[in-house]
């Protein structure tokens, strides 16, 4: 479970101030998924990294997995993150040179996990989105919607429980993206919570919820109450 509460942050380049969020409170539960909409430069990217623990909040608290994550010394928020946040970014982030599996198992490698294990584990995080065929396969010679699914088997491999994704189809052809959207709603239904940043709107067709943000606050939330 991700709960944000009253995060605010501001950006300065020079002479200038950016109020990129302006106080945002948002709980989002396991075997959800949640859509975050909303005009460019209204502070989405910026409340997805807040809610990662990319960057603190300049006010505000941000909880993951029951652990207040704004306040934690760096060695810890990096071990809490690894264990409970994956990511996934428009542009896949798969390493060329490694197979698919061997993309999906290096968090866990890194991470000290025996290569075995780790391979394992990656396994059946491609099983999880539909991809376990093409574990020997080198990103090169996928698509990019397979790309983007394997990215998403590597951000839930080990079992983290917060997905959060920034414009994940925002380089795909409409099939493509609904295939992708399939596999994170697979994720979801195996009781992931996740945020996803977009600007499709068939993406927050397939939402449990969407949250509208304009100039840093939520303008409309269809899971207000929840
Ligand atoms: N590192 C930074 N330094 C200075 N200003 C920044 C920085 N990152 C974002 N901003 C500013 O903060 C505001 C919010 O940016 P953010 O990227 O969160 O918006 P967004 O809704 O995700 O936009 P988009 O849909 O275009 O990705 C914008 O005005 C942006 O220019």
């Amino acid at each position: 479970m991700l709960v944000l509460d009253g995060v605010a942050r501001r950006y300065r380049s020079g002479e200038v101030e950016v109020q990129a969020v302006r106080g945002v409170s948002l709980t989002a539960r396991e075997g959800t998924l949640t859509a975050v909409m909303g005009p460019s430069g209204c502070g989405k990217s910026t409340l997805l990294t807040m809610a990662g623990g990319l960057q603190p909040p300049d006010t505000g608290t941000v909880m993951v997995a029951g652990v207040r994550i704004d306040t934690l010394a760096e060695a810890e928020l990096y071990q809490h993150r690894r264990r409970h946040i994956g990511y996934v970014f428009q542009d896949y982030n798969l390493v060329r040179i490694l197979s698919v599996a061997e993309n999906v198992a290096l968090p866990a490698e890194l991470d000290g996990m025996s290569r075995r294990k780790a391979r394992a584990q990656a396994r059946e995080a491609l099983a999880s989105v539909g991809m376990e065929a093409y574990a020997d396969r080198y990103p090169d010679s996928l698509s990019g919607g397979q790309q983007q699914r394997v990215a998403l088997a590597r951000a839930f491999s080990g079992g983290r429980g917060l997905i959060l994704a920034d414009e994940p189809t925002g380089a795909l052809d409409s099939d493509s993206a609904a295939q992708v959207l399939d596999s994170l709603q697979s994720l979801v239904r195996s009781g992931a919570t996740c945020v996803i940043v977009t600007h499709d709107e068939a993406v927050a067709a397939r939402a449990d919820r969407v949250v509208r943000m304009r100039d840093g606050v939520v303008g409309e939330d269809t899971g207000a109450a929840a």
